[in-house]
């Protein structure tokens, strides 16, 4: 059973400067909740806390049930917990189908390349692994690219290929940093669809992003941050309207 992600009086400081501060957030499985946040709100800190690239001074971590503060981030991938970055990570001189089966690889399976330095009884891996990371191409659209360098995919392309490639580690929870970053509206639209497709497929969904657009169309929750403070945690219509919200970050006058 999952529990999905269970985030508890998470605390950072950096050089003495607090920012986050006795941060508390449930991502149920089966739903979307993003986090957003005027920049500089400590986002991307809670994200790498999470996956394990920062620790935290104070809390904890806990994913499908399982206490992972303090583990190593291949730990956290191991048990269930996958994440993209904010800057476009994708492997270089492989093609976009050995991207999506490099993404099996974290979840402490054979992956690649295990796959290819298997002796041969283990092809069986190698074939099952192929023909997993072509449904998920199928599925985000991008079969038709699968033999192609993965230098060639157009930038919008190239951001559905890392959701693909998180998919294929079979997570529990995904942590998505901006996947709609620099995305033109049609692509970001996509994206939108298959971080929604992921999610009803059971995993559950940490969204941070700043396409307000997208998030008011995709959350279930919405966690909002000021300073390292979690202000408030509602559905899309609630967080709209609280006027804490709109003061600390939406702005006059928006959306
Ligand atoms: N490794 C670090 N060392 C020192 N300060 C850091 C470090 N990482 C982040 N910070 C600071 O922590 C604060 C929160 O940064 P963070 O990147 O988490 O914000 P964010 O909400 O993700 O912002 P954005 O929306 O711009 O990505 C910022 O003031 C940042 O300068």
């Amino acid at each position: 059973m999952s529990e999905g992600l269970v985030i508890t009086g998470v605390s950072k400081s950096f050089g003495g400067v607090s920012v986050l501060n006795d941060v508390s957030l449930t991502v149920r499985p089966a739903m979307v909740t993003a986090l957003i946040g005027p920049n500089g709100a400590g986002k991307s800190t809670l994200a790498n806390i999470v996956s394990g690239f920062e620790r935290p001074d104070r809390g904890r971590i806990e994913v499908a049930g399982r206490d992972l503060t303090g583990q190593r981030p291949e730990l956290r991938a191991s048990a269930g917990l996958a994440r993209t970055f904010q800057n476009l990570e994708i492997f270089k001189g492989l093609t976009v189908l050995e991207n999506v089966m490099m993404g099996a690889y974290g979840r402490g399976g054979s992956g690649l390349v295990g796959a290819l330095l298997a002796p041969p009884g283990a092809r069986r891996e190698e074939r099952r692994l192929r023909t997993a990371a072509r449904e998920l191409l199928e599925r985000f659209g991008l079969a038709d690219s699968a033999d192609v360098p993965v230098e060639s995919l157009p930038f919008g392309q190239a951001k559905l290929l890392e959701l693909a490639r998180v998919l294929a580690l079979d997570p529990h929870v995904v942590v998505l940093d901006e996947p709609a970053a620099g995305l033109p509206a049609t692509s970001a639209r996509m994206v939108g669809e298959q971080v929604t497709r992921m999610a009803r497929a059971g995993v559950a969904v940490l969204l941070i992003e700043h396409n307000m657009q997208l998030v008011m169309e995709v959350s279930d929750h919405i966690a909002v941050l000021d300073h390292g403070e979690l202000l408030t945690v509602g559905d899309p219509a609630e967080v709209r309207a609280d006027p804490r919200v709109i003061e600390a970050y939406l702005g006059e006058g928006t959306p």
